[in-house]
């Protein structure tokens, strides 16, 4: 494909996205901030949303195909593609006769795989068709069939089928609608959910394994120590089983060939020398850099091309079955996916190295672009200092004030490094869709995207998994001769947007690169449960992606890496009394106001207000202070008020389609002070600080875990003379750092995506770790909490069946009506379901968007370190000064002006309780 048809498929593409999100997004508002703009946030898994389900089906004639030179054949998936003029210029200076064709507004070419024009559709089809591809109401596939005939498949959104169907050819064969109505009665175990839930007996009295009572006291850190070791590890077996593992061949992985002549001490130019996986996977990609095509028919094919003896053509392309007369060409990088701490950075470091004069086509440079999160930055720079020699490799970090560089001088390195913010800035390209921030910042001067690299890297790579983002448009974009990408996480969900964005900057195994053939080919097979789905990706990835994880052991059960043992225990917290009665109130509420709206005539209830429903419940397990203190009192006026719209009161929209100027708004409304104080308001109370709780209650040796200790302050009962504890949000806590100085790891609240929470452990659990890990996650009982341990859980098993070959027996649709219905900790009746179901798509961003990276020497020892997502700078020199051999705990829910901030307590509502004592509101283990 060339660049240019990429880059206006690309543009179609996101506009198209946009165009079809456009309501989501109006909707999709969170109701706390943030997301950082490089690196998409974690999203709940409710985010899936139904592209499109089958209309129907079309035979039709392909008219024209003696005028082009498009080869295809029966069974062969084609292209469908508006009268764009792609092709104009060559066939209108080939075939004058075509012109009329191209000046029909309705045009509608029908292309082969690599994108060579075949035939056309007939005009009376085509201008029916038309009008609905340019509205993006309709998405069209085609296969050829015998002859000059074509299948053509409609695809559009479920909501708008009853009105494009009428509009579609004469002769179209309707399909059913793959989301029956009848799902509104269908039984879920949702009442089961609210039985547990609002039951106020159920379940809390009841002692469970590794449960803290919230009366549960500890005078001292070493009473606390042994009550921690006495907790029982759970099974955990579904962290080391992701689903990159499950798609990705384990068979001979630890038999790979290594490389014969690696970079090492031997030679000088590493000062330490590659493990054996690490030698492998050198072997590996200088093979996946220097591809070549089968030459006979009993090759196995490469890149899905595959030798077929043939007069017109000798390559065929496996997957769409199409042959090619020219050679193809083969995309040269791939995926490096070990599990994190396998010494990624160092293997792409030895490949730079091994490769340093090998030639490399006439129009590259000798350079190698490596291209990172800022925060992963100085981990580039460590490993090079520390592993390299200098005299071996010449790097610059491209950042900042060392961007004042010429091109040329540039490329006098072997190595550069930067990061993907500097990249998109100095990306001109189309704008992304939304954002009239990001539409009007300017393109920045620089050198980039003018230099052909000869390899560009993307470290932590799964950040350009969103195809709309300036930054996925900026890689892109840039020209390179191999591309690589490094990341422990690729993907975390069966979501296209995963995957799918990644092959288009690999630009490999030609046409899944392709948005229009990804979704065709594995996407939508994948999500219907057809076996060929699951087997193209398999496939896929046994191609482009080497993947060893920390559990692997050979033959004779010898591991790939040493490392101590890691131990998941799972403690179950209660709520406090009265923070359970302010839970119970506020999902009564919730669930009133859920319920209200859903019968109101719109008969929906808009995305953000059960996102917000639910972070709001989700935050109160974690601290009552992190809700805004009206927020009991705006929902309950709403209820009273009985007003149809929406609750909006103390919900802030923050997104990354706000411009500046909004965002910035959100982030002062979010963290001002309550305007109204009730007038119960305790005006003797203080805000307290995270930070300051912790380093108070720190106060000499004693060490207590309490129920009247706040949640603020419980970290502090952790304390020791010597104890160092790090906050650190789970977002900041999942990249690129290396964090073996801790190895005790406090997950505070559950994550919707396990792969996420994995992530963020294994800073702790890499090469380097020399003590036993213990693994604490907290979940407060029969609470919201617990549902996202199920939604977990959940998630683990349909992507097993996805994989297990067996299709399932629900639609997609009803999978996803499932899903969130068991999302939804409201009590919500079963009529009310389909209707809000119809809507809900999850999104959430969260974020702690304050560059701060604090330390605070304690009063009782308490030395700790504020560690947040948009750190930027330090956090090596902070790693390095603080020894974390104790505790780190990881937040997700964290937010501007909440936990790490000044947390407004909740006692300033009338409806709340009020705190007898600071720390009232505790429900969990104090960390
Ligand atoms: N061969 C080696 N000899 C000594 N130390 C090594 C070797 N390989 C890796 N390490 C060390 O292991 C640690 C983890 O490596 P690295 O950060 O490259 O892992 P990674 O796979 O890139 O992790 P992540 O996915 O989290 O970024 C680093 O401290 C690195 O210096």
């Amino acid at each position: 494909m060339a660049p240019r048809d990429q880059l206006e498929r690309d543009d179609q593409g996101s506009k198209r996205k946009a165009g079809s999100t456009s309501e989501t997004l109006s909707i999709q508002s969170t109701s706390f901030p943030a997301v950082a703009e490089d690196e998409e946030d974690a999203v709940p898994p409710l985010e899936e949303e139904v592209r499109d389900e089958p209309y129907g089906q079309l035979n039709t004639q392909v008219v024209g195909t003696r005028l082009y030179r498009g080869l295809v054949g029966p069974g062969q998936e084609v292209l469908l593609v508006r009268g764009s003029g792609i092709n104009r210029s060559v066939h209108t200076i080939r075939c004058s006769f075509i012109i009329p064709n191209l000046r029909d507004s309705s045009a509608l070419q029908v292309k082969n795989c690599s994108r060579v024009l075949v035939g056309n559709v007939p005009r009376g089809v085509a201008s029916k068709l038309a009008p609905l591809m340019d509205q993006k109401r309709i998405s069209v596939e085609g296969v050829i069939n015998d002859g000059n005939s074509a299948t053509l498949k409609f695809y559009g959104h479920p909501d708008d089928r009853a009105a494009v169907i009428p509009q579609l050819p004469t002769g179209t064969r309707i399909s059913a609608p793959s989301y029956p109505q009848a799902i509104a009665s269908r039984p879920t175990n949702n009442s089961q959910v609210i039985t547990h839930r609002s039951s106020p007996a159920c379940g809390r009295t009841e002692r469970q394994p590794n449960q803290l009572e919230p009366s549960q006291a500890v005078p001292n850190a070493n009473e606390l120590q042994q009550i921690l070791d006495k907790l029982n590890a759970v099974k955990d077996t579904g962290r080391s089983e992701s689903l990159l593992d499950l798609v990705c061949n384990k068979d001979d992985i630890l038999d790979l060939p290594v490389y014969g002549d690696p970079p090492g001490t031997q030679k000088g130019n590493l000062k330490v020398d590659l493990l054996k996986h690490q030698l492998q996977a050198l072997q590996w990609c200088i093979e996946k850099e220097t591809p070549v095509l089968p030459t006979n028919e009993t090759e196995r094919p490469v890149q899905f091309w595959q030798f077929k003896k043939n007069p017109n053509s000798s390559n065929f392309k496996v997957v769409t079955r199409s042959p090619q007369e020219s050679a193809p060409v083969l995309g040269k990088g791939g995926l490096i996916g070990d599990a994190m701490g396998l010494g990624k950075t160092l293997s792409t470091i030895a490949l730079v190295l091994a490769t340093l004069n090998d030639s490399t086509p006439e129009k590259f440079s000798k350079t190698t672009l490596i291209v990172a999160p800022v925060s992963v930055l100085s981990n580039w720079e460590k490993q090079i200092r520390d592993h390299v020699s200098s005299e071996y490799l010449s790097t610059h970090l491209y950042y900042g004030n060392s961007r004042s560089i010429s091109a040329a001088e540039l490329q006098s390195y072997d190595l550069v490094i930067t990061t993907y913010h500097t990249l998109a800035g100095e990306y001109g390209g189309p704008q992304e869709s939304g954002g009239a921030s990001r539409s009007k910042k300017k393109k920045v001067e620089g050198v980039l995207m003018d230099i052909p690299w000869k390899r560009v890297v993307l470290d932590e790579g799964h950040i350009v998994r969103n195809p709309k983002t300036k930054i996925a448009q900026a890689v892109y974009a840039l020209t390179a001769d191999k591309r690589w990408i490094l990341s422990g996480t690729p993907i975390v969900s069966l979501r296209q947007k995963d995957l799918g964005s990644m092959l288009t900057f690999l630009k490999i195994c030609k046409p899944l690169d392709c948005e229009d053939f990804f979704n065709r080919l594995l996407l939508r097979p994948l999500k219907n449960g057809v076996a060929s789905g699951a087997q193209l990706l398999k496939a896929l990835m046994s191609h482009i992606c080497i993947r060893r994880t920390k559990e692997m052991q050979d033959a004779k059960g010898v591991p790939l890496i040493s490392l101590p043992p890691v131990e998941m225990i799972r403690v179950y917290v209660t709520l406090t009394e009265d923070v359970r009665r302010l839970y119970d109130q506020i999902e009564e509420m919730s669930v009133k106001h859920f319920e209200r709206t859903l019968k109101s005539p719109k008969g929906t209830i808009p995305q953000v207000n059960v996102l917000s429903m639910l972070t709001r419940l989700r935050q109160l397990v974690l601290h009552p202070g992190l809700l805004p203190a009206s927020y009991l009192d705006d929902l309950t006026a709403k209820e009273a008020a009985n007003v149809g719209d929406p609750v909006q009161i103390a919900f802030v929209r923050f997104d990354g389609s706000m411009s500046a100027k909004r965002r910035q708004e959100a982030i002062e409304r979010f963290s001002a002070p309550v305007e109204k104080p009730a007038p119960s308001a305790n005006p003797g109370a203080s805000h307290k600080d995270y930070r300051s709780d912790l380093a108070e209650s720190g106060e000499g040796d004693t060490v207590s875990l309490e129920s009247g200790n706040s949640v603020n302050n419980r970290g502090s009962r952790l304390n020791q003379a010597n104890a160092r504890v790090m906050l650190i949000s789970l977002k900041a806590g999942a990249l690129g750092l290396n964090l073996t100085v801790a190895n005790n790891v406090f997950l505070m609240d559950p994550w919707w995506q396990e792969a996420i929470e994995s992530q963020a452990i294994d800073r702790v659990n890499r090469i380097g770790q020399k003590r036993n890990i213990r693994i604490y996650q907290l979940i407060a009982k029969n609470t919201v909490e617990s549902k996202v341990l199920e939604i977990q859980g959940r998630k683990k098993e349909l992507i097993k069946a996805a994989f297990s070959g067996t299709r399932s027996k629900e639609t997609q649709r009803q999978q996803k009506e499932a899903r969130i219905q068991g999302a939804l900790p409201f009590r919500v009746s079963t009529q009310t379901r389909g209707a809000c179901s119809q809507k809900l798509v999850l999104r959430s961003h969260r974020s702690i968007q304050t560059t701060e990276n604090k330390h605070r020497p304690s009063r009782g020892g308490v030395n700790f370190l504020r560690l947040e997502a948009t750190t930027r700078r330090g956090i090596y020199s902070a790693v390095r000064y603080f020894k974390f051999n104790f505790v780190m705990p990881l937040f997700s829910l964290c937010a501007p002006g909440s936990p790490l901030n000044c947390p407004p307590l909740m006692h300033k509502s009338r409806h709340l309780p009020r705190p007898a004592k600071r720390g009232k509101f505790t429900n969990r283990l104090g960390c």
